[in-house]
């Protein structure tokens, strides 16, 4: 039995799929809240976004994240704004270690240019769009964070073996 980890960081920094992996190595319950939130609605989080707008996103996130208290021996992999309200904050903490998924503008870029499936990037300068956004977040996702890890450059393999024996 381990406590909860939830892994957090900016768009495209690899929580979902590094957090799959690690929820195997470590053979634990996975957790990636954009997905439950998806599944629970029914829709995709483009749809909720654009029908019921980011307001709405954040207060189902934040409801979700509340449910989360109840969990234990999970990996969850969280989205990459659920670090924009206070109150988050002191949930994240509640619910178990903290582990920061540090990427580079470039990290990121790469992995998620193409994709249509985040509405915060769907921008024609997305690269002015998230550098602004990792500036205005960066501190929140430092001030949540028990360990920061840098994924910039590194596998999704390399980047769990650290987390393992970071734990
Ligand atoms: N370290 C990495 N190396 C190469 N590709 C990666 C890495 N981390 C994530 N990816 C790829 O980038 C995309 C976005 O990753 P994802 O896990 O969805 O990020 P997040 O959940 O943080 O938004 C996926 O296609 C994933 O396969
Ligand atoms: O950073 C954000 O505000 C968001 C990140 C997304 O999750 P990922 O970080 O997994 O892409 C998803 O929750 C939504 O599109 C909003
Ligand atoms: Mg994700």
């Amino acid at each position: 039995m381990i406590d909860n980890i939830l892994l957090i960081g900016f768009m495209g920094s690899g929580k979902s799929t590094v957090g799959k992996e690690l929820s195997k190595a470590l053979d634990c319950k996975f957790i990636d809240m954009d997905y439950e939130i998806e599944h629970k609605e029914n829709r995709s989080i483009c749809d909720i976004f654009n029908t019921d707008g980011e307001d709405h996103f954040r207060k189902l996130e934040t409801h979700y994240l509340q449910s989360l208290l109840k969990t234990d021996n999970a990996i969850i992999s969280t989205g990459g704004g659920v670090v924009l309200k206070e109150g988050n904050r002191k949930l994240l903490k509640a619910i178990g270690k903290v582990i920061f998924l540090h990427a580079d503008v470039e990290h990121i870029v790469k992995n998620v240019k193409d994709d249509t499936t985040r509405p915060l990037l769907q921008s024609d300068d997305y690269m002015k769009t998230i550098t602004d956004m990792l500036e205005s977040r960066e501190d929140k996702y430092l001030s949540s964070a028990d360990i920061i890890i840098q994924t910039s450059g590194k596998s999704v393999a390399c980047i769990v073996d650290e987390i393992m024996t970071l734990l």
